[in-house]
């Protein structure tokens, strides 16, 4: 599979595409026109094409796209045919409450471990809760390419380093710090702030 020079934004619409196909599969929906997909998935017909462009030929002109086929490919793109591990790192208010959500799985990700400098026992939890000193061991050990950041602004960088230096190469950080991380690792930050405060332009 392609995987460079795809645009960032391109990936990220693919997992909107597939929910949207997880939908008409669920409704027992066989082939969808991009006109359909790209309505529901809240973008232009000619995004879409462009988008499913990078990754093959897909549709027939006049029957649209076969529901099944487009999924397993995107499924394939996005790696979700095996669950992809993943590590959280602060097991705090918002790593638990993240822990917590049983969501992750059905998306193709499974959280195998999470780390902290106080690894409080948590018996609700299914995720084991280790030493931060064990993290580095057990990313190389499962080879776990990705991790959520939830540790204090203060130890986000320090933790980022060890994280690379393991092997992650994707970091959903949640820390309001800018991550410095050598060029093949990639960093999504959220922040509902942020979130919050480009809402609110909106309101008139
Ligand atoms: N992005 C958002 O919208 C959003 C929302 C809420 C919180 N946050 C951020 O998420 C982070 C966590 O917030 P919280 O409310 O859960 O904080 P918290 O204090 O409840 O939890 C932080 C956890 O990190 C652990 N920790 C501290 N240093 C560590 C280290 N070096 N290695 C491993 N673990 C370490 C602490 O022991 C604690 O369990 C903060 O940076 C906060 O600013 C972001």
């Amino acid at each position: 599979m392609p995987r460079i020079d795809i645009p960032r934004k391109s990936i990220y619409r693919l997992s909107i595409y597939q929910r949207c196909l997880s939908k008409l599969r669920e409704n027992d929906v066989d082939t969808v026109s991009s006109e359909a997909l790209a309505k529901a998935a809240g973008v232009k017909p000619t995004q879409l094409r462009k988008d499913l462009a990078y990754f093959g030929q897909f549709g027939t002109r006049g029957l649209g796209y076969n529901v099944d086929v487009l999924s397993s490919t995107i499924s394939e793109v996005l790696g979700h045919n095996r669950l992809q591990p993943v590590i959280l790192v602060g097991v705090g208010n918002l790593g638990s409450a993240l822990l917590r959500y049983g969501g992750f799985r059905k998306e193709g990700f499974e959280v195998v471990a999470a780390f902290d400098v106080n690894p409080k026992r948590q018996p609700d939890l299914a995720t084991p809760i280790l030493a931060i000193t064990a993290m580095m061991e057990f990313i190389q050990e499962n080879q776990v390419k990705m991790a959520i950041l939830a540790v204090p602004a203060v130890a986000a960088q320090s933790v980022t380093n060890q994280m690379v230096e393991a092997g992650i190469q994707a970091i959903l950080n949640f820390s309001p710090s800018v991550l410095d991380v050598p060029e093949h690792v990639v960093v999504n930050s959220v922040d509902l702030a942020v979130e919050l405060e480009n809402l609110s332009y909106f309101i008139r």
